[in-house]
């Protein structure tokens, strides 16, 4: 796999961009800053794997909320349920579980990066094959797969879905390798981008990372039965134990009867990259990364924040709710008062799913609501893990001021995002961007803020402990840098925008 790093990225990134442009409007990307999907699978259960299966789901639910499925095995037939909407109520309903039999299972819960969130596009995607059936899931998204897609197309395959993770089951498909494992590792060669990937056949469950390490998965242990997820969150809620994080590029094979084996699909590689993002944002604070608690990073984030850019204020106010941890590192480090200037609605979702900006205003509007009590006559730094669009900025500056607050300083917990995300992110192209478009003095009048600071590149490196950023960085934070960790294929080409990469496709009811 290629890297991007080495060639001037901006560069790059400027001409795909440029390219893009020029070839008209693509498949609209709504959302502001999106979630990913999560994963989650276990085998050899001491019973029915499927209550299991949906309570993990439940527990990766900030990572998709458009859709989740789960698939099951029972030792003869595989079982499937995929509906649009939250894990729950739907997967917890007597009769949903009842009929998905078997001590196996793999389960995924969606936030679309490839493929519109309809019905066709939920996984696990499931196929019979020659070897017999096959489930997947997949948490990232593929950088080749339109010109990939375009090939097996014009070889006349077969594609049911529009998503970039059907992909994998295609080339599993059309391998000639007896095993599955043989056929996943054929796929993988193909591939290019980002993966936390289970697939479960009649014999195993295998769980996949991608070459540098872009998207996370762990694997953890119930009652000797091995599991994998997205994230430990998972494995806290159905009382497994975390063991280990998949290495970038290794596979694991687990069986019924609980082993585990372990196979270099990629060799190991000399500077793995796993997302910042992970970190900053993604993760649910109560999950482990590669053995560092997030909660207690996104402290440290706001710690180094506050010694970056210190201001007088009255107190320090976090944007809920993945702002909170900062918030309370940034006011522990400039001793000032941690209180709640903003009081987060408990029935609206992680982000802002609508389409149109006036429907991702009233979004803000919905979820955050000031709490006069604490914010009037007051100076506030509001403390969030990222801006994208500013859209959630703006609002609340308003929405603060119109409350009483005197002042209202912004501080961001990580550096201006200005490339897109290809590898499931999905951040908004550049001229969404709010910082690709704008300097930090226009960003601060565009939000109406008294003050704008966000945390520096260095800054995010030292307090994670993986300073300096240096030639081989720690993480891929192409997001702030343009440094992709992969090829990029599908922008690079141009490859068509439509979905299917083919003339018309067929267009579904999304709910
Ligand atoms: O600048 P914007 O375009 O508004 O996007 C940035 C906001 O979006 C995210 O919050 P989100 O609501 O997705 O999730 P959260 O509730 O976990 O903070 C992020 O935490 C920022 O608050
Ligand atoms: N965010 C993700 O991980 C999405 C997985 C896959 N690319 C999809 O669009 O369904
Ligand atoms: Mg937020």
């Amino acid at each position: 796999m290629s890297s991007h790093r080495g060639a001037d990225p901006r560069t790059a990134a400027a001409l795909r961009f440029a390219r893009r442009a020029a070839s008209g409007p693509r498949a609209p990307l709504p959302r502001a800053l999106n979630e990913e999907c999560g994963v989650f699978g276990l085998i050899g259960n001491d019973g029915p794997a499927a209550s299991r299966v949906a309570m993990g789901l439940h527990a990766l639910q900030h990572r998709g909320q458009e859709a989740a499925g789960i698939c099951t095995f029972d030792g003869e037939q595989f079982y499937a349920e995929r509906n649009l909407g939250l894990v729950i109520p739907h997967f917890t309903q007597a009769h949903v579980l009842e009929q998905l039999e078997g001590q196996a299972g793999i389960g995924h819960t969606r936030y679309s990066t490839t493929g519109a969130p309809n019905r066709r596009n939920v996984q696990p995607f499931y196929a019979d094959l020659d070897i017999g059936g096959v489930a997947l899931a997949h948490n990232g998204n593929l950088t080749n797969a339109r010109v990939l897609r375009q090939r097996l197309i014009q070889q006349g395959r077969i594609f049911h879905t529009t998503s970039d993770s059907e992909l994998f089951l295609k080339l599993i498909a059309q391998s000639r390798a007896p095993q599955i494992t043989d056929r996943v590792r054929e796929a993988l060669g193909v591939v290019e981008g980002a993966y936390g990937l289970l697939v479960l056949s009649q014999d195993c469950l295998i769980g996949v990372r991608d070459p540098v390490g872009i998207r996370p998965l762990v694997l953890g242990r119930l009652n000797g039965a091995p599991v994998l997820a997205s994230e430990t969150c998972a494995f806290d809620l159905i009382g497994a134990e975390f063991e280990r994080d998949i290495e970038p590029g290794e596979m694991v094979i687990c069986s019924a009867d609980g082993t585990v084996k372990s196979v270099r699909i990629f060799p190991a590689p000399a500077h793995p990259r796993p997302c910042i993002f992970e970190l900053i944002y993604f993760a649910r604070p109560n999950s482990f990364i590669d053995g560092q608690s997030v909660y207690a990073l996104r402290k440290r984030l706001g710690q180094r924040l506050a010694m970056e850019s210190p201001v007088e204020a009255d107190l320090v106010a976090p944007i809920p709710d993945s702002g909170i941890a900062a918030a309370i590192g940034y006011a522990a480090q400039a001793r000032l008062d941690y209180d709640m200037a903003l009081i987060r609605g408990h029935y609206a979702g992680r982000t802002f799913i609508e389409p149109t900006q006036e429907m991702r205003e009233l979004g803000v509007a919905r979820k955050l609501s000031a709490n006069k009590g604490v914010v009037d006559g007051k100076r506030i730094t509001l403390i969030d893990d990222s801006l994208v669009r500013g859209t959630t900025s703006k609002k609340i500056t308003a929405m603060l001021r119109e409350a009483g607050a005197r002042e209202v300083h912004f501080r961001i917990a990580c550096p201006p995002i200005v490339w897109p995300d290809y590898y499931g992110i999905d951040t908004p192209d550049r001229d969404e961007l709010m910082a690709a478009t704008h300097t930090i003095d226009q960003m601060r009048d565009a939000i109406g803020a008294d003050s704008l600071a966000f945390l520096s590149l260095d800054g995010i490196y030292d307090a994670l402990d993986k300073g300096p950023r240096g030639e081989a960085p720690a993480f891929t934070d192409h997001c702030f840098t343009g440094d992709y960790p992969t090829s990029l294929a599908d922008q690079d080409s141009g490859a068509d925008c439509r979905p299917s990469g083919t003339l018309s496709y067929l267009k579904e009811r999304t709910a």
